[in-house]
């Protein structure tokens, strides 16, 4: 549904208040609440002009690297974007791989957190460059980027805390893909960079939309318009970066991770079901018009009201010192 309403909106780009008026046109005020609640869905294979297994088909013709995904017992799951040879640039595969991951992680009821990484020490390079000249036509690189869009809203969207954990450079597609998660922690010489405009491009994951969302219009301008490099004491001014750790001892990037999941515990301590109600109100409230976002709150609610963990709170008499 999503993604047919920003494909029709990026194939009508001559009519620009056309995603304004798909707000406005929500006939049942609850259905796209119901939506969030209950997941996305597959990329739609109707969107004029979109069809998910030609782009798949497509992607896969340019291999290499991986997606890697550990779910931990303690609810908190670890995405590997695994492509050092290219400093974990996205190849066509691994973009098909990131999708298949998502499908997993919303069917992973346990999750209360995610931690996306990049392998060897470094974030994410962006889109494989080798990949991007094959496809540099606007027909492939309109699918590709909506292929992408998709996959980052649901990303962003899962009912996991989630964190990018910035060690490296994150450039491109890889400063997009920090964007689709709920908070960045940047390790001491890591760098944030929308390198789009030396690119002769913009964003198409969705990286300006939500980098907006995070940063403020005048910052995301001066971000994308300066393709500046985002160190960890601007990302932390900016409000960009939620932390800067310490970072490897060794190199090996465990050191990060371990004070990425020790910070993400904070926020995740509790039983899933909570966890996972709390992202969803807060994703509603950020995506939703009020109206929506209050229905939707109250039908998450009503998830958790008289559940075993409210339960168990009103039983033990807790006080809040
Ligand atoms: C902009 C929009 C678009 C999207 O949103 O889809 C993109 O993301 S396009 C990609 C944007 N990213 C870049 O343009 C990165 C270009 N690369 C660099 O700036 C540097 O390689 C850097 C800073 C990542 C690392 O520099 P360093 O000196 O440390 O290492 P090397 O340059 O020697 O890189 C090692 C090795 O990796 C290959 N590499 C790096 N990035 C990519 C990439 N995005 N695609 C393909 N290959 C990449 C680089 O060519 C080297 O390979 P080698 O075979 O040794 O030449």
């Amino acid at each position: 549904m999503v993604l047919s309403a920003a494909g029709q909106h990026l194939l009508r780009v001559s009519r620009p208040g056309a995603w304004g008026q798909h707000l406005l046109r929500v006939s049942r005020p609850g259905a796209w609440g119901q939506h969030l609640l209950s997941g996305i869905g597959s990329v739609s294979t109707t969107a004029k002009g979109f069809q998910e297994k030609e782009i798949r088909e497509k992607l896969q013709a340019f291999p290499g690297g991986s997606i890697d995904l550990v779910k931990q017992e303690s609810g908190i799951a670890v995405l590997t974007v695994n492509n050092p040879a290219r400093m974990n640039a996205f190849s066509g595969s691994m973009m098909v791989e990131l999708e298949e991951r998502v499908s997993q992680l919303e069917e992973w009821t346990e999750g209360k957190g995610l931690i996306v990484q990049g392998a060897a020490g470094t974030f994410c390079s962006g889109s494989d460059l080798n990949a991007v000249r094959a496809i540099s036509n606007p027909q492939d690189g309109m699918k590709m980027c909506m292929f992408m869009q998709n996959v980052l809203t649901r990303l962003l969207r899962l009912p996991l805390l989630s964190v990018a954990l910035v060690e490296g450079s994150a450039l491109g597609g890889g400063a997009e893909l920090t964007t689709a998660c709920d908070f960045r922690l940047m390790v001491p010489g890591g760098m944030i960079r929308f390198v789009h405009k030396h690119m002769g491009l913009v964003p198409g994951w969705g990286g300006a939309a939500r980098l907006v969302r995070i940063v403020g219009s005048q910052n995301a301008l001066k971000m994308l318009g300066g393709a500046l490099k985002v160190d960890p004491e601007m990302g932390l001014q900016i409000g960009l970066a939620d932390g800067v750790l310490e970072g490897s001892l060794d190199g090996s990037g465990a050191n990060a991770l371990l004070e990425a999941e020790q910070w993400l515990g904070c926020y995740t301590t509790g039983p899933a079901s909570v966890i996972r109600a709390i992202k969803k109100v807060v994703v509603s409230g950020r995506e939703l018009p009020l109206e929506v976002a209050l229905r939707t709150e109250r039908d998450v609610f009503g998830t958790v009201w008289g559940g075993p963990a409210n339960l168990q709170a009103l039983a033990s008499k807790a006080k809040h010192k």
